[in-house]
């Protein structure tokens, strides 16, 4: 009935407000007066759930008749966020829900804050798939992205007494709307066993792996809308079944564990997101996460080709496969095994193939990051692949005795394995020899790739390597966090193209010193920082000053991120105004954002020694008027999207050399805060385009860094050549900040004078003049105000849809298929 479909897909407020009620009461079963909080947020998920379903089966028909090439992102992790609003804002309904929402009396807000955070991913890879797949559908690449659906995503962080506690992420607790289950889209897992040769049809001798387990993976589907287009791409993420899930005969002899036995081994291979963003050594489970997604991921796409296009020979012209860091780079070897054992090709052939569907980015050059796995445990658990990747090796290292005759050593350090010690698979040597194109996410870090980690293979195949500077989606992080921001760039601009075309904002830049602009721009952030004061007020108890300025560092803890070193300025700044050294101080709320992994201990000292300062600084009167600091806790994408819009200071400091890029900085600009920093990552790129005088750079540069690594680096002269550094650091050993107890902080400061092995002592000096630059910019807000326009104004380049748009033309070569809307 035509009635019957204008209320489940209009766009009307009337639609909307039918539809809304219509779930209420169809789907939760309730109506109006006994719904739950909970209710009214399902019954708002599945109507803008009926929309975007209806614009998802147009696209997918149209790329079924298409056979369009698609790109499929593989990646152990999607940090997607939040997906009500961000959906109400693609499908372009954010204005009209809100209204309907008044009439049915609805708190939109408080809707939103029932949605579970889907936090399948640790932090900046994570979240940089996430940005990546809603510029995919935005920029109208046909694409796939696959991943698991931990049943357990990151952990949910508290502080207690100081301390990171970390609570178990119950995300799927109350059903998740934004899926659909599709259990007849399984395939089966093998792992262990052995593999025997036999003699195919026509007597080839062939291969097979007969092995001693094999479990189901079933495909569950999320839809990913694009802004502003009728192109909806695809979220596939894997969950791990038993193939058997309930052994009857096991249950007739009374057996009741062994009955489900199979179930529950087979379901901890996607029950928990390994919560590191640095790997932990060998971890079997963590294999088989990798084995298990890639697996079915590529026997999907095999079967997708066999469906619509037909035989596999054109497999590599209609899909791209892009691997998201070494975690999935086993599809090099899994893929080999599917054509080669599965559908009959011959091992030229299917290395042709699989060479030219894949493309290999790195995320990072910190050598512990670097996946390698014992041969043992790929030979107990993956035994068909270790003789793939042997035989992948041996060609290769054939191939670099012929390029350098006799070099020996660069075959030694070229080869897929690692012979010194443990033999080790490397992955990312397998990752680059398996792959069409390999790319950092920044100029720095591309460099760096080239002329360090793989700087044998960038000599034989420099036409590989490519760099694309990673880019954040604006309509998450400026349309969705920051409504008031995006309204004034569109009243100025004088349209909302902005959004989906970024470049556009720079529209700002001659109204930069508008006083009209300025007072306006001033209003938005001060709004902004008035909601994080209210809520962080509420979550951690501590009292922020809106008026002061918002000094903060949200990103995972780590010691290369240097959240010590901001710690170290606290203290100077409390020290100076304790010793009344400081004239009118420029008023600061230093704020804290992050998780650190539940087994880096110095991540979590770090942690507590900001809660031990802030307990300290904000209950000393003689200071807390001028500063506060505070740990928020729980950093994630929903909390994130109210720290960008609030933030006039956005903390870039990591040893130069060792943040492949960031994104977390490009968030922050875009909404207007100013960024001191290193030359670093991508800061170096934001800091060319906002202009160097909107920008505050302290700091050796990467090679500064190299250097005196080579010459050796002695930072106990520091200490005790710079007397408000050791003054800094002898605060914390004295017990202050512990209740004085002068040892709870030892391993840390201990650390820092002795090892310091991002030279923090090193690059202190420079960071507290730079500091003090800041705060004499902040005194002029004419001129701070003015820098933070002409900063959001020329942030165009770091919107996602530019680096998408370079993956699809310098790597992937992908044209754009527009479905309209
Ligand atoms: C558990 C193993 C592990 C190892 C490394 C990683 C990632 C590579 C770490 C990561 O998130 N790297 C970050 O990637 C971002 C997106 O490109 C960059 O912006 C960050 O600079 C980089 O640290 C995750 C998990």
């Amino acid at each position: 009935s035509v009635e019957r479909e204008h209320t489940r897909t209009g766009m009307s407020k009337a639609a909307l407000k039918q539809d809304f009620l219509d779930n209420l009461f169809y789907i939760q079963g309730r109506f109006r007066e006994v719904a739950t909080p909970h209710d009214l947020y399902m019954a708002a998920a599945f109507t803008t759930r009926d929309r975007l379903l209806k614009r998802w089966v147009k696209s997918a028909q149209a790329f079924k008749t298409l056979h369009a090439r698609t790109l499929c992102y593989l990646s152990a992790e999607f940090l997607l966020g939040p997906h009500l609003a961000n959906n109400l804002v693609n499908l372009g309904i954010i204005e009209t829900s809100q209204e309907a929402g008044q009439e049915l009396d609805l708190d939109f807000e408080a809707i939103l804050e029932e949605e579970e955070e889907p936090g399948l991913g640790n932090g900046g890879l994570g979240r940089l798939a996430a940005c990546f797949m809603d510029s995919l559908s935005t920029c109208q690449i046909p694409a796939i992205g696959y991943g698991i659906r931990y049943e357990f995503g990151i952990f949910d962080q508290a502080i207690e007494d100081g301390w990171q506690v970390e609570k178990s992420d119950t995300w799927l607790r109350n059903g998740n709307p934004w899926e659909i289950p599709r259990p007849k889209i399984r395939f089966p897992v093998l792992y262990g066993g052995h593999t025997e040769q036999y003699r195919d049809q026509n007597g080839e001798p062939r291969m097979r792996w007969v092995p001693s387990w094999v479990i189901d993976g079933v495909a569950y589907d999320t839809p990913i809308l694009g802004y502003g287009v009728g192109n909806v791409n695809l979220l596939r993420l894997w969950k791990a079944e038993a193939s058997e899930s309930f052994d009857f005969q096991a249950f007739n002899v009374g057996d009741y564990y062994g009955a489900v036995h199979a179930k529950i081994e087979a379901e901890t291979i996607s029950k928990v997101l390994y919560p590191n963003d640095e790997p932990e050594a060998g971890k079997e489970l963590r294999l088989k996460q990798q084995h298990f997604f890639v697996s079915c991921s590529l026997q999907d796409m095999i079967r997708l080709h066999l469906n619509t296009v037909g035989p596999l020979d054109d497999f590599a012209d209609k899909f791209a496969a892009q691997l998201n860091d070494t975690h999935p780079a086993l599809a090099v070897a899994e893929l080999m095994r599917l054509l080669m054992d599965d559908h009959g090709m011959t091992w030229d052939r299917s290395w042709e193939m699989t060479q030219r569907t894949f493309c290999y980015t790195n995320h990072t050059l910190l050598p512990e990051a670097l996946e390698t796995w014992s041969v043992t445990l790929f030979e107990r658990l993956l035994p068909r692949h270790l003789e793939i990747i042997y035989e992948i090796n041996r060609r290769f290292l054939d191939e670099i005795r012929m390029r350098f005759l006799g070099d020996e050593d660069r075959v030694r350090r070229m080869s897929l394995i690692a012979e010194d010690g443990e033999r080790r698979i490397r992955m990312a040597h397998l990752a680059v020899v398996g792959s069409k194109a390999v790319n950092g996410v920044a100029k720095l870090h591309s460099e760096l790739v080239k002329s360090t980690l793989f700087k044998d293979f960038n000599a034989l195949w420099p036409e590989k390597f490519h760099n694309v500077t990673n880019g954040v989606t604006p309509r998450r992080f400026m349309v969705v966090s920051n409504p008031r921001l995006a309204r004034l760039i569109t009243e100025c601009c004088g349209h909302d193209d902005w959004i989906r075309d970024l470049d556009r904002v720079r529209a700002l830049e001659s109204h930069a010193e508008s006083s009209d602009l300025q007072a306006q721009w001033k209003a938005v952030k001060l709004a902004a920082k008035r909601d994080l004061t209210e809520w962080l007020k509420h979550v951690t108890g501590v009292q922020l000053d809106p008026a002061a300025m918002f000094d903060v560092q949200a990103k995972r803890i780590h010691e290369y991120k240097r959240q010590h070193l901001n710690a170290l300025h606290i203290i100077r700044c409390y020290q100076e105004l304790k010793q009344g050294l400081l004239k009118d101080p420029v008023p600061r709320a230093f704020i804290f954002g992050g998780k650190a992994a539940p087994a880096y201990f110095l991540a979590k000292l770090i942690i507590k020694l900001i809660n031990a300062i802030a307990e300290v600084v904000n209950n000393d009167p003689e200071v807390n008027g001028f500063m506060r600091v505070v740990f928020m806790p729980d950093f994630n994408v929903k909390t994130g999207q109210r720290l960008y819009p609030a933030a006039d200071l956005s903390e870039q400091i990591s040893l130069a050399g060792k943040e492949a890029s960031g994104t977390g900085n490009m968030k922050f600009s875009m909404n207007g805060a100013l960024t001191i920093g290193t030359l670093d990552g991508a800061n170096l790129e934001i800091r060319e385009a906002v202009g160097k005088e909107n920008f505050f750079l302290f700091g050796m540069t990467a090679e500064d860094v190299l250097e005196k690594q080579i010459e050796g680096y002695r930072p106990w002269d520091y200490y005790h050549g710079d007397h408000e550094l050791k003054a800094d650091i002898d605060l914390i050993n004295s017990g202050l900040f512990s209740h004085g107890d002068t040892k709870l902080f030892r391993p840390l400061t201990d650390d820092l004078i002795n090892h310091d092995p991002f030279m923090v002592l090193a690059d202190y000096r420079a960071y507290i003049e730079c500091q003090q630059r800041v705060s004499e910019a902040y005194r002029d807000q004419q001129h701070w105000v003015r820098m933070s326009i002409l900063n959001v104004a020329r942030m165009g380049y770091f919107s996602s849809d530019r680096a998408i748009r370079e993956y699809a033309k310098n790597i992937w070569g992908i044209a754009p298929t527009p479905i309209d809307l």
